[in-house]
């Protein structure tokens, strides 16, 4: 295993180049770099776009057990006093994907060096964020090849403190699906309304109705969340706006509740081009299924944890997203959050994770490697 001080060196390093989805082009090169020093006998390397598969294959067995991790950064501007800040202006690793792909080089090392009996993938997924890579990666002829047996993944958590280990069988993250939407009216002088449709007071007033959609339409023993996180339009401050647009996601606990609500923002769609005599266009963008855990795996895995340094907590499901629930959808397996301790959450520019988790998960997960069995082995 990798010394602490070599992983915080590669966290750190990675910290600095955060890429959005399908651009992590440095990233990519970074981790080949990486996996090229590793002992090569037992290993094979496919990439896929900006991803990459590792393949250790193993002394005996032919099951194949698969560890995910994503690798792109968000659009955010990092407002953190570390002195290895983003050095992408304006974009930033704030939702801990560079923790996630450290704990993974640090377990390829160890598992590349000693191979169990059976054969170990690791999936280094890109563009989770959006516009979602695991979908695709599952069709390409690159992941069908080396199809594993069962997959598992980490995602870290803000609000748990180091050491902490937590997650629940079935349900752990919800449905989600992007929101975009676009407004065009006619644009005109601030001192002439009448002659005008503001899609300023259109955009704003849409804002509003989304909210009546999970308090009045939504059945209350159902959860469901709409957001909407960026709100433009207009030019200067003394013209009427001709555009407006709005930017979100909807989460779901069910399913079958995204497509009710996406009919209940086509109606609003409907009423909003009446009212203000303008065109709205709605795209639904990416879509990501649930994160639903397999039971049994969740089970041995918590008896795993229960013999590391590390504490269990079962989780509560949670309404974040995730497209790793398109691998799981597919293939057994399980997803974990690791604490990390930082007082600012998930998506947050000053998000201060604490490194001291990365070896604690490292040291797990190829304990886990290395011990978990397919649920008919
Ligand atoms: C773990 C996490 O924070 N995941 C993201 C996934 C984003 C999905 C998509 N871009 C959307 O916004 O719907 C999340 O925001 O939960």
């Amino acid at each position: 295993m990798l010394e602490v001080n070599q992983l915080i060196k590669i966290r750190r390093e990675l910290h600095q180049i955060p890429e959005i989805g399908f651009q992590e082009h440095k990233t990519q090169a970074y981790l080949l770099s990486f996996i090229q020093k590793l002992p090569q006998d037992n290993m094979e390397v496919k990439t896929w776009k900006t991803g990459i598969l590792v393949k250790v294959k193993g002394t005996k067995s032919s099951m194949t057990i698969a560890y995910r991790t994503d690798m792109d950064g968000l659009p955010i501007e990092e407002e953190t006093d570390f002195d290895f800040q983003s050095q992408h202006k304006g974009f930033m690793h704030a939702c801990g994907h560079d923790f996630h792909m450290t704990i993974a080089l640090a377990a390829l090392q160890a598992i590349a060096e000693q191979p169990p009996e059976h054969n170990v993938l690791f999936v280094f997924q890109p563009a989770e964020e959006g516009p979602g890579g695991a979908f695709p990666m599952l069709q390409s002829n690159e992941f069908k090849e080396w199809w594993p047996d069962l997959i598992f993944a980490l995602h870290i958590a803000p609000e748990l403190p180091v050491g902490t280990v937590s997650s629940k069988p079935g349900l752990l993250f919800a449905n989600t699906s992007e929101l975009f939407i676009d407004f065009k009216g006619k644009g005109g002088h601030a001192a002439y309304p009448h002659l005008t449709k503001d899609m300023v007071v259109a955009a704003s007033g849409f804002v509003g109705e989304l909210q009546t959609i999970v308090s009045r339409r939504v059945d209350p023993l159902e959860s469901a969340v709409v957001t909407i996180g960026k709100i433009t339009g207009g030019t200067v401050q003394n013209v009427i706006a001709e555009n407006a647009r709005l930017e979100g996601t909807i989460r779901t606990l069910s399913p079958d509740l995204m497509p009710i609500i996406k009919t209940e923002i086509d109606a609003l769609k409907r009423g909003f081009e009446m009212m203000y005599d303008c065109e709205i266009r709605i795209d639904f963008g990416a879509n990501y299924y649930q994160v639903f855990n397999r039971e049994e795996l969740v089970l041995a895995f918590k008896n795993i944890v229960e013999t590391s340094e590390m504490d269990w907590k079962d989780a509560p499901a949670a309404m974040t997203g995730e497209d790793f629930g398109y691998m799981l959808r597919d293939i057994p397996g399980f997803m974990f959050w690791l604490g990390v301790d930082s007082p600012y959450g998930l998506h947050h520019s000053k998000l201060t994770a604490n490194e001291d988790a990365i070896p604690l998960a490292a040291k797990l997960v190829e304990k886990t490697l290395r011990k978990l069995k397919p649920m008919n082995a």
